[in-house]
C-alpha cells in the first residue's frame, strides 16, 4: 500500500532583486515519488539540489516565503496544511538535518518526552535513550551541553519515540562515529521492518544501499531517477539516468570519475534536461524540451533516452 505520494511537486521563492523588483525562482520542480508501507526510499543527490525543501514540503514546514504547487497523499488521503499540522511530530516525524531544530530552553528529556502520546512518557524517553546509548544523565541536558553526535542521537529518539509511521530523516548520521552510523541505519531498517516508511535523505550512497529499498536520485531540484538498489552494482549499467550512472562512477570505490560541469543554479535553469548541459549522451531533442517521469525496468526515469 502506498503511504505517500507526492504528484507534482513545485516550490518557488519570491527574490527581492532591489527595489520593487521581484523575481520568481522555482527550486523543485515537477517532482514525483511514492513510498509503499515498510519501505526504506533513499533520496540522495548533491548539495543544494532541493532534498531538504522536499522534506520540509511533506511536513508542511517550508518557510512562509515558499510557494508550492502540486498534490500529496498520505494513506490516500490528500496530504493538505491541516492533516500536516494534525499528523507532524506524532504519525509523520522528522528527524532534522541540522540539531539547531532542538529547543536550546529545554532539557532534552523534556523535548524527547513531548512526543510520547499514548505511553508513559519518562519510561519510553528512558527505554529509547538506552537504545541509542544516551547515559541517564543526558535527559537532564540541555542542547548545549551535548557533543554533536549526541544531539543528533536525541533527534532520532524523538522520531523512534514518537510512533510514527513516516519518518523523514534528513542526514540522519553525519556526526556519529562509523558504528553508530551503522546502528543508526540499522534502527531504521528495524523500524522499517516493523511497517514504519522511511524518506532517508542522504550523502552516503553506499551506506543507504545497505537498508533502502529504493534510491531516488535527486538533481537541480527534481528526482531524475528511482531506482531500485541492486542497480546500484557494477559498472552502474542498470541505471537509467545518465546522471545516476555519472554519480555512481564517481564514488571512490568506483571510477573516481569526476562530473564535468556544474549543477545548475534555480533561476538559471536550461530549457530542456536539466542535466543536458552535462552529459555526455544528449542530442539535440534533450536542450528543448523536459522530459517527464516515465517508468523503465521496475523503476522511473526523467530521460528521454534511457532504454
Ligand atoms: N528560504 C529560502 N529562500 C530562498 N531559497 C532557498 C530557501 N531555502 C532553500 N533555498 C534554496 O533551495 C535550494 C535547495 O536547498 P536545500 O536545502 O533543499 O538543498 P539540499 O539538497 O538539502 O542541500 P544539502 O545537501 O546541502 O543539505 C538551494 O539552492 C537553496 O539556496
Ligand atoms: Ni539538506
Amino acid at each position: 500500500m502506498s503511504v505517500l505520494e507526492v504528484e507534482h511537486l513545485s516550490v518557488s521563492f519570491t527574490r527581492y532583486t532591489g527595489g520593487l523588483q521581484q523575481q520568481k525562482v522555482e527550486v523543485i520542480h515537477d517532482l514525483q515519488l511514492r513510498i509503499d508501507e515498510g519501505q526504506i526510499v533513499a533520496v540522495v543527490g548533491s548539495s543544494g539540489s532541493g532534498k531538504s525543501l522536499l522534506a520540509h514540503a511533506i511536513m508542511g514546514i517550508l518557510p512562509g516565503n515558499a510557494v508550492m504547487t502540486g498534490s500529496m497523499r498520505y494513506k490516500g488521503e490528500p496530504l493538505n496544511a491541516a492533516r500536516q499540522a494534525a499528523l507532524r511530530g506524532h504519525e509523520i516525524s522528522l528527524v532534522p538535518q541540522s540539531v539547531n531544530y532542538l529547543d536550546p530552553l529545554m532539557s532534552v528529556g523534556a523535548q524527547v518526552r513531548a512526543s510520547v502520546k499514548h505511553k508513559d512518557p519518562l519510561t519510553e524517553q528512558r527505554k529509547v535513550f538506552e537504545r541509542y546509548q544516551l547515559a541517564q544523565g543526558v535527559e537532564r541536558q540541555y542542547p548545549f551541553q551535548l557533543s554533536g553526535g549526541m544531539a543528533r542521537r536525541v533527534l532520532l529518539s524523538t522520531a523512534t519515540i514518537s510512533g510514527a509511521r513516516l519518518i523523514v530523516a534528513d542526514e540522519p548520521t553525519p556526526g556519529l562515529h562509523h558504528e553508530a552510523a551503522q546502528e543508526t541505519l540499522r534502527q531504521l531498517r528495524e523500524l522499517a521492518d516493523e511497517g514504519c516508511s522511511i524518506l532517508m535523505i542522504t550523502h552516503d550512497i553506499e551506506s543507504a544501499l545497505h537498508i533502502a529499498d529504493k534510491v531516488a536520485v535527486f538533481y537541480a531540484g527534481t528526482i531524475v531517477e528511482v531506482a531500485l538498489t541492486a542497480d546500484f552494482a557494477g559498472d552502474g549499467q542498470r541505471l537509467r539516468h545518465p546522471y545516476s550512472q555519472a554519480l555512481w562512477q564517481a564514488l571512490p570505490q568506483n571510477e573516481f570519475k569526476p562530473i564535468p560541469g556544474v549543477q545548475p543554479l534555480p533561476g538559471e535553469l536550461p530549457a530542456g534536461c536539466l542535466f543536458a548541459p552535462r552529459c555526455a549522451v544528449a542530442a539535440a531533442d534533450c536542450c528543448d524540451k523536459r522530459p517527464d517521469m516515465r517508468e523503465l525496468r521496475g523503476g522511473t526515469v526523467r530521460c528521454f533516452h534511457a532504454s
